[in-house]
């Protein structure tokens, strides 16, 4: 029976585009979105900060704690820019620019940042010339010869195992180095976790597939095309994307001039003209439960309301779902994944006459020490205004904005420019903002045997007393990602129909 009363318990970009599409699609159905905080959007979080120039100018810099950039691989973030009218103030990052293909590794022990060859064929061919610097530099040997040797190793998934962490399935492709160097510092860059818990098949699985793809060989699996052409499911609404898809053609990143937390504001001006829609900000649930006689949910919340819905929609972190519940109908899995923390620095500097704080590029990233030394407690570090120094006034042409990412809490602001100083190869000057964000829990670790779990926790929720009318998602179920996070709202109650 389709929905007539919704609740979603969320604010997050998850919630907000429950609400949007729930809205749309059950117009009769009163939906009611509460969030624990005042600002909605979850780990979103714009802000411009005022700034003096030494001319006696005042400009404003553009700082996020959370996401600041967005992929054009989602086409559920696309289609929301085009149906909340955004798309006049898209900024892009072409594929072709310095900004989008130079990455970097800080490896220890050796002296500045080292660019990652953007791609496979980019390394290959300067391999082969006599004056290429990619064989001489240690990234290059490493990723070349790990390369190379791969389809020559044999098939060694070890038989029956349905999924490992992206740590163990790297080393037995390209060896325990490879794995350590270039797997630990792309989980660090996207998990700030550790890639010997993460799971490969979750995380990363167009890796599992092409190794199956290539009968044991990853390399040769990326290169046979893949059978699997659309993962869209057949029933769902075709994407409304207007010309929005067309201006992300060769984009490799996208932002929007005042920042992603435009998208938040968007999404709730839109949500407040909805009459079936009630956002409920600095209002949590306390408590949920599934009345048996009504066959209606039973909400409390931190304002001591009961509201009542025929329909759920958890899009709050798993362990506070788990918190909701009452133990006679408890949830699988709810605690597996753990979640980690990252401090967030924003730093803006003034680059002295003649003075290159940072090579141009996307930023860098830290792996995983060898064993037996201690963790530095930089994952790694965006260079924004690279990329998307069109958020500033032209005049503010030499201010630096970065962000340092860190898997604790910052001793202090010297010491801290002192490392990324050290770890640069370059004397920063003292910045003129430093705003330090201490995002607790912000991104879950999804471990070894995460698709299985959740194939358990849906198999559950389509039993009773839920009977497929709660539904639970959000970036702890089906991916970090923004666009993990607004597709799985666009999907939420498919089935209610
Ligand atoms: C150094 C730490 C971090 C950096 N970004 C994040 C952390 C923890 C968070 C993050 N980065 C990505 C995601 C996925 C979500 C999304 O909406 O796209 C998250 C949660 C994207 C990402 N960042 C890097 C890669 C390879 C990806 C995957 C997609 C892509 O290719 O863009 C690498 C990377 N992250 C950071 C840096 C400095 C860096 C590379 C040099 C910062």
């Amino acid at each position: 029976m389709a929905p007539s009363s919704i609740a979603i318990l969320g604010g997050g970009l998850t919630g907000l585009s429950a609400a949007f599409h729930l809205s749309h699609r059950f117009p009769a159905a009163q939906i009611t979105l509460l969030n624990k905080d005042i600002h909605f959007g979850g780990w979103v979080h714009s802000r411009r900060a005022k700034l003096t120039l030494k001319d006696g100018r005042e400009t404003s810099v553009l700082l996020e704690a959370g996401p600041r950039t967005l992929r054009p691989n989602s086409k559920s973030v696309l289609e929301l820019i085009n149906l909340l009218d955004l798309s006049s103030s898209l900024l892009t990052v072409p594929k072709s620019s310095p900004a989008a293909r130079n990455r970097f590794l800080r490896l220890p022990g050796t002296q500045g940042l080292h660019r990652i060859p953007s791609s496979l064929l980019s390394l290959l061919t300067s391999g082969l010339s006599p004056k290429s610097s990619s064989l001489h530099s240690p990234l290059g040997y490493i990723l070349l010869s790990a390369v190379a040797r791969e389809p020559f190793r044999s098939w060694n998934r070890p038989p029956m195992i349905e999924d490992e962490s992206v740590d163990e399935f790297l080393s037995r492709r390209f060896g325990t180095e490879f794995a350590r160097i270039f797997g630990s510092a792309l989980v660090h860059g996207i998990y700030a976790a550790d890639s010997r818990e993460l799971s490969v098949r979750a995380a990363f699985p167009s890796l599992w597939d092409a190794e199956e793809r290539g009968r044991g060989s990853l390399v040769t699996g990326f290169l046979r095309p893949s059978r699997v052409l659309a993962t869209a499911e057949v029933d769902d609404p075709p994407y409304q994307l207007g010309d929005v898809e067309e201006r992300m053609r060769g984009v490799s990143v996208y932002s929007l001039s005042q920042g992603i937390g435009v998208l938040v504001d968007a999404l709730l001006r839109e949500l407040r003209t909805r009459r079936n829609v009630r956002l409920l900000g600095g209002v949590s649930a306390t408590g949920l439960r599934m009345n048996p006689r009504t066959a209606q949910f039973e909400i409390t919340t931190s304002s001591c309301e009961t509201l009542r819905a025929t329909h759920t929609v958890s899009a709050v972190p798993l362990p506070s779902l788990k918190g909701l519940l009452s133990p006679k109908t408890p949830l699988p899995h709810l605690t597996a994944n753990p979640y980690s923390s990252v401090t967030v620095v924003n730093l803006v500097f003034l680059a002295p006459p003649g003075r290159v704080l940072h090579p141009v590029g996307f930023g860098y990233l830290v792996p995983r020490m060898s064993a037996g030394h201690q963790e530095n407690a930089i994952l790694g570090c965006v260079f924004d205004s690279s990329s998307m120094s069109a958020q500033e006034a032209p005049w503010s042409a030499d201010i630096v904005k970065m962000t340092a990412m860190l898997r604790e809490p910052v001793a202090s602001i010297p010491r801290l420019v002192e490392m990324l100083s050290e770890q640069l190869g370059v004397r920063l000057p003292d910045p003129l903002i430093a705003r330090v964000h201490d995002n607790v829990h912000c991104i879950p670790l999804l471990r070894v045997g995460h698709l299985q779990r959740m194939r358990e926790l849906s198999g559950v929720l389509r039993g009773e007393p839920w009977s497929g009318k709660l539904e639970v998602i959000g970036a702890g179920v089906g991916g970090v990602s923004v666009g993990d996070c607004v597709e799985a709202g666009r999907r939420a109650g498919k089935s209610w129909a």
